[in-house]
């Protein structure tokens, strides 16, 4: 309802994006209850968290020497490196089915009926879920080669099509 759908975003109001010095990547803030916290707040659209996205690195050069940052939606199958996550203990899904819940996913996002962020959240058999999919700033040599591969062609804010890895399928949307 409404109602809700209003709580929420007033729940959302609550927190902000903060940079954490020691780990160079993003943390969320409640500045009511003061709690602080790695992942994403149950139940919240990250998108709709004050500082979202907006987070610079706090070390300038990190940021510019060939690095740039990335969140993703990893969907896994039964050939994954390895086929287990936070959400199935044994991923048993075929590839076509992997890609074809990746496709329905973009168009989703494409849409603009969600986003990869909130999706990802739920959907995403990486360990980055419950950022959002964020995995922060890193320069090439540091993720598979397909995806490292992928994701530097990409323009700021712009979503990839599906792309393998051992891991999985992925989307990709580049955000710094
Ligand atoms: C590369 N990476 N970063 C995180 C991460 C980042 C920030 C916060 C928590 C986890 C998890 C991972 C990771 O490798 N996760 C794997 C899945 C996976 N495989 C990947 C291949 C390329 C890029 C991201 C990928 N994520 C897993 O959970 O099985």
């Amino acid at each position: 309802t409404g109602e809700s759908h209003q709580q929420n975003d007033n729940a959302a109001a609550n927190w902000e994006v903060r940079m954490s010095r020691s780990r160079k990547i993003a943390y969320y803030y409640n500045r009511v209850t003061k709690e602080s916290t790695w992942e994403i707040p149950q139940g919240i659209d990250p998108t709709k968290i004050k500082g979202y996205g907006e987070q610079r690195d706090g070390n300038p050069q990190e940021s510019g020497a060939g690095q740039i940052r990335a969140s993703h939606l990893l969907v896994k199958h039964i050939e994954s490196r390895r086929p287990s996550s936070w959400k199935e203990v044994r991923i048993t899904r075929t590839k076509e089915q992997a890609l074809a819940l990746i496709l329905a996913y973009r168009e989703r996002i494409e849409k603009g009926e969600t986003t990869l962020a909130e999706l990802a959240i739920t959907e995403s058999d990486c360990s980055s879920s419950k950022r959002g999919g964020d995995l922060g700033f890193f320069g090439r040599g540091q993720m598979q080669p397909s995806f490292e591969e992928a994701a530097f062609k990409l323009e700021v804010d712009q979503l990839s099509e599906p792309v393998w890895s051992d891991s999985g399928v992925h989307l990709i949307l580049r955000t710094q």
